[in-house]
């Protein structure tokens, strides 16, 4: 007997294929609109621990490959840096996003973003059938950092301090070479955020920071922060769906934005300036937001950009 199925069963696997047709039909122009283009994705340590959403955003970053685009994956890993220090009764601090790093933690810090973190997102995307190659911004001298010096509004005595963060880190330079290496050879970069000075000091560097500077520096179409909001909230939590320059800084000395969305617009504002099209912070809590982002009309999260976008 031959293989019988039953008139519904193939009146439903139609409709699904033309669904299917219909949606790839759609995304056309799209995929055209980014092909060749380079993206730089930063995946934060919170949008890593939902095993389903990770391994969606294993595929999709495969995807991106396959039509053409370039990804670079530059990630986080605050949560489970957290998680390794309070297993070895390390209390650890942040200010305004910004993790205090002292000498006695670096190499922890290190072990976990360079290490285990790094190799678990390489992995993810080559699970799902790409080739990720896991650096650090150490390799290829990818990242050259110096010391970040931070600077708060002091309320009592109405003037600018200075926090020393110890080991934390900004880059000053990024040499993209290795990027384009991997990304040419059609494999996907996916870099932790460590940078060393000229002397090989490491420094502990916040992946959004990372992240922006080198969207900068390759002059990518869009960057992405994938993050746990669903983009900028206002004071009454509405979305911003597109955030200025002046607005931003408003936003920000009026305690509307705090934490570790800080040094993301900041480090947004920057991309932009340096070269990067534009920035979106997006909710990676969105299955599949990278797609939708990039292949459907009308992006999700908060838009922030130079004056001219493609
Ligand atoms: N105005 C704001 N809009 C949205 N999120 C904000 C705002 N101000 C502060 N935040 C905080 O910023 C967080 C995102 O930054 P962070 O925790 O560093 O994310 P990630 O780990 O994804 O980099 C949000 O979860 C939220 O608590
Ligand atoms: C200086 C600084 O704060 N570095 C961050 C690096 C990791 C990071 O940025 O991770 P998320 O993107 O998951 O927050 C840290 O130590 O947590």
């Amino acid at each position: 007997m031959g293989n019988h199925q039953s008139l519904e069963s193939v009146k439903e696997a139609a409709k699904e294929a033309h669904e299917q047709a219909k949606t790839l039909a759609r995304a056309l122009p799209y995929l055209r609109r980014y092909t060749g283009d380079t993206i730089v994705i930063k995946y934060g340590g919170h949008a890593m621990v939902d095993n389903h959403l990770s391994n969606d955003f294993g595929h999709d970053i495969a995807l991106l490959k396959q039509v053409g685009i370039n990804p670079i994956i530059v990630h986080g890993g605050g949560p489970q840096i957290n998680q390794m220090l309070k297993r070895m009764e390390i209390e650890s601090n942040f200010i305004d996003g910004l993790r205090i790093t002292s000498e006695a933690i670096i190499d922890v810090i290190e072990m976990v973003l360079a290490g285990t973190v790094n190799k678990q997102v390489a992995t993810l995307i080559n699970q799902a059938g790409a080739l990720a190659v896991g650096i650090s911004g150490k390799d290829g001298g990818l990242i050259e950092a110096h010391k970040l010096v931070k600077h708060v509004w002091d309320e009592t005595l109405q003037c600018e301090k200075t926090i020393d963060l110890g080991l934390v880190g900004e880059p000053v330079h990024i040499d993209p070479r290795v990027l384009y290496a991997l990304s040419g050879s059609g494999l996907i970069p996916v870099v932790a955020p460590i940078g060393t000075d000229k002397q090989g000091q490491t420094y502990n560097i916040n992946a959004d920071i990372a992240a922006g500077s080198i969207a900068g520096a390759v002059r990518a179409s869009r960057l992405f922060m994938l993050t746990d909001v669903p983009g900028v909230l206002d004071k009454d939590g509405n979305l911003i769906s597109e955030l200025t320059e002046e607005e931003a800084k408003e936003a920000i000395a009026s305690g509307i934005i705090t934490g570790g969305m800080i040094p993301k617009i900041e480090t947004c504002l920057e991309a932009v300036k340096a070269g990067a099209q534009a920035a979106v912070i997006m909710d990676g809590r969105v299955p599949h937001a990278c797609l939708l982002e990039l292949f459907t009309e009308g992006g999700s999260g908060t838009l922030i950009r130079s004056g001219k976008v493609l």
